[in-house]
């Protein structure tokens, strides 16, 4: 039992750092002893360089970690700064954290009962830190950490928020945080905001994690884990597949990924949930996944030379780009660092604009038509029953033939997600002068590489690259996770991030005048200074897209979405507010011009296949007389076949025309709007 009177001293001299046992996306942790007190304990050390704006998150997290007082939460025993580095000085957790135990020791996920007995200790927490009016917002396996004796305590409150804050924190709830995988929909949407609800869904994410060792989707890249997450069926504990688990464990978890929040349990309520019946007590952990464990440290270095292993083996054979891909599904995404080589990686993992016009669209209810439910979200396939999870939830989760095709996605999905992510993107302009084609060609390379993989992935062809060493499946997941120090620094990704993307030329050549420098804090709400920006505005040199940013989490942006786009100036410093809305109309504008482009094609197509109908019956066909065709006289079965397909054709036109209008009106409204704040933003210069 910890003792809270114990006082650690505030000077790194008493302190004898050892070995390292975790690395954070903004910190490193090691093991050490405080001298005067004997005793062991885990330091996280920041680097404050890197985080050198956002001391504020550092404060509120090191805060919250030392007012909270629950044997299931990681509290910080003290804090101080040495050099440029943060202290944090907490209990040592010597078996780390279950995301390393799984890594280490159970690459296929625990047993149930092991599974309800950490769950339940992270629920007591969850419940203790809500009734408090904290929402974690970063539960997963990653943060659960686990001591020699089986005690679990929920650690990381960088991201957290607290929902009795007001102003600006209170408006960081409608912020875009977490870790994509265990984020919950109403996160990524940030229509409504969110509560306490969100660490429900995380929390089933994370009995996930635990039963099958990995999380749903941790194997695609961001842009697609949101597509997964918003469009597909929740994911769940599947019938056949998850044979081994109980009935009441997958009712839990199917309680926690419902994706209307209002439907999920709270804390409390879940925490009753005749699941939580199968848990033992802490020894139990002890006797069961604690024993024969090697010491944190050691299971450490090799979890991180074998990360490393691999990478060197794929640079190898895949040489420098499949490198930085494969390193992209390596690192996992709990450690994004945006640059636009992942991006092009993600973009390449979606469908591609053709291949989406020919196939078959997901919705065939017609009740979801439109692609939202009665709450908003978009639709999701039927909810994996507990007695019907055969062809639902997680049997299909990783399955390439559940992702969404953008389009659908982008009926579906709010904007805001995509622009958050498209926040993002670190472009700047000095690759400006790249034609199109360059860049373009730029990309196919890429396109390819990753098709190869899929297919190399999910087929069972042995052609070369199935036969070579690959993080496919067990060794991906397993490897899922940042082990790795970051290498966005390096120069060639650099490189490449001084690359325009294509399909945002022109949010990018709006944007780029507030472009801010690449941060690669994570969780711990680093905020960098705008460098070189033309807005004097401090706090606003960030807000270049959606809404400010009030944070980075990794590769995301964290914006506040409390900034209303269709009121520019709905709030403090209009200087501030003006870009936000030109970058966020001008995001929109290049899926409207494909959209346009595409519509306009398909309506040309159509129409020459109307004519050659026409021609093949010998009618004279007058351009706009295409109504004639269901006037004439038919003889043959064949001749009423093509008929029938001339007038469907005519109805498709019809619609398509129909869009195309709807789309140019809108093109036109979101045009006018661009020029004016334009204007406006000229006229503050
Ligand atoms: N007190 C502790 N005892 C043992 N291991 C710890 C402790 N604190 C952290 N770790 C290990 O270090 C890792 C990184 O720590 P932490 O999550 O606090 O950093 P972070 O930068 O906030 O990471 P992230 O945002 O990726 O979750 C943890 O996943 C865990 O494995």
């Amino acid at each position: 039992m910890e003792d809270p009177k114990k006082k650690f001293p505030l000077d790194a001299k008493d302190y004898k750092l050892y070995e390292e046992i975790g690395e954070g996306v903004s910190a490193s942790v090691y093991r050490a002893l405080c001298v005067p007190l004997n005793e062991t304990v885990a330091i996280k050390v920041l680097d404050l360089e890197k985080c050198n704006n956002d001391l504020d998150g550092i404060r509120r997290e090191v805060q919250t970690m030392s007012l909270i007082e629950h044997p299931n939460l990681l509290r910080a025993y003290c804090s101080f700064t040495t050099g440029q580095s943060l202290w944090v000085v907490t209990p040592y957790m010597a078996a780390g954290s279950c995301l390393h135990i799984i890594k280490s020791s159970y690459q296929e996920g625990f047993e149930e009962p092991v599974i309800a007995t950490l769950l339940r200790e992270v629920l007591k927490a969850l419940v203790y830190l809500h009734n408090q009016g904290h929402i974690h917002r970063d539960v997963k396996a990653g943060n659960i950490l686990v001591d020699f004796n089986g005690s679990v305590k929920l650690a990381d409150f960088g991201v957290s928020a607290c929902m009795f804050d007001t102003g600006d924190r209170q408006r960081s709830r409608n912020t875009f945080v977490g870790t994509p995988c265990w984020m919950a929909p109403e996160v990524m949407q940030q229509l409504h905001g969110y509560d306490f609800k969100a660490d429900i869904w995380s929390f089933g994410i994370t009995a996930l994690e635990l039963a099958h060792g990995h999380a749903p989707f941790s194997k695609y890249p961001p842009m697609k884990v949101l597509l997964m997450t918003l469009q597909n069926a929740p994911p769940g504990l599947d019938y056949e597949r998850d044979k081994k688990f109980s009935k009441s464990f997958k009712e839990m978890v199917a309680a926690c990924l419902v994706k209307d929040p209002k439907k999920r349990p709270s804390s409390e309520k879940l925490l009753k949930h005749p699941f939580f019946k199968n848990a033992r007590t802490i020894d139990y952990l002890e006797n069961t996944i604690l024993n024969g464990l090697f010491p944190l440290g050691d299971r450490f270095r090799m979890l991180k030379a074998k990360e490393a292993e691999l990478l060197m083996q794929n640079k190898e054979l895949f040489g420098e780009r499949e490198h930085l891909s494969q390193q992209e599904y390596i690192r996992g995404i709990s450690a994004w660092n945006f640059n636009l080589e992942d991006l092009k990686n993600q973009a390449a993992l979606i469908q591609d604009y053709d291949e989406i016009s020919n196939t078959e669209h997901l919705n065939e209810n017609p009740k979801q038509e439109n692609g939202l439910n009665d709450v908003g979200l978009p639709t999701e396939r039927p909810s994996p029953e507990i007695s019907d999870h055969s062809d639902t939830g997680s049997h299909h989760e990783d399955a390439i033939d559940e992702i969404p095709d953008l389009e659908t996605s982008l009926a579906a999905f709010p904007i805001k997600p995509l622009q958050a992510l498209k926040g993002c993107f670190d472009v700047c302009e000095d690759d400006e002068n790249l034609t199109d084609n360059e860049q373009q060609s730029d990309m196919k390379p890429l396109i390819k590489a990753e098709e190869q993989e899929a297919e190399s992935n999910d087929t069972d062809n042995s052609g070369q690259i199935k036969s070579l060493p690959r993080p496919t499946d067990g060794l991906r997941r397993y490897l899922s996770g940042s082990l790795l120090p970051d290498n966005n620094n390096n120069n060639n990704n650099n490189h490449f991030s001084r690359k325009k993307l294509v399909a945002d030329f022109d949010r990018d050549h709006l944007q780029s005048r507030f472009q801010v420098q690449r941060n690669h804090s994570g969780p711990l709400q680093c905020r960098q200074k705008p460098k070189g920006n033309n807005i004097n505005n401090s706090t606003s040199g960030e807000d270049v897209s959606e809404g400010a940013v009030v944070q980075r989490k990794g590769r995301f942006k964290v914006l506040s979405a409390d900034h209303n786009p269709k009121n520019p100036v709905s709030s403090g410093n209009s200087s501030t507010n003006s870009p936000i809305s030109i970058t966020s109309a001008a995001s929109v504008l290049p899926y409207l011009q494909t959209i346009l482009q595409h519509n306009a094609m398909q309506r040309e197509e159509l129409l020459k296949l109307i004519k050659f109908a026409d021609q093949f019956h010998g009618n004279a066909y007058e351009g706009s007389g295409t109504n004639g065709f269901s006037q004439m006289h038919v003889n043959s079965p064949r001749e009423r076949e093509l008929q029938a397909q001339v007038i469907e054709l005519q109805q498709s036109i019809g619609s398509l025309v129909e869009q195309l209008r709807i789309l140019k009106t809108r093109n036109a409204k979101l045009e006018r709007s661009i020029s004016s704040l334009t204007e406006k933003d000229s006229i503050q210069e």
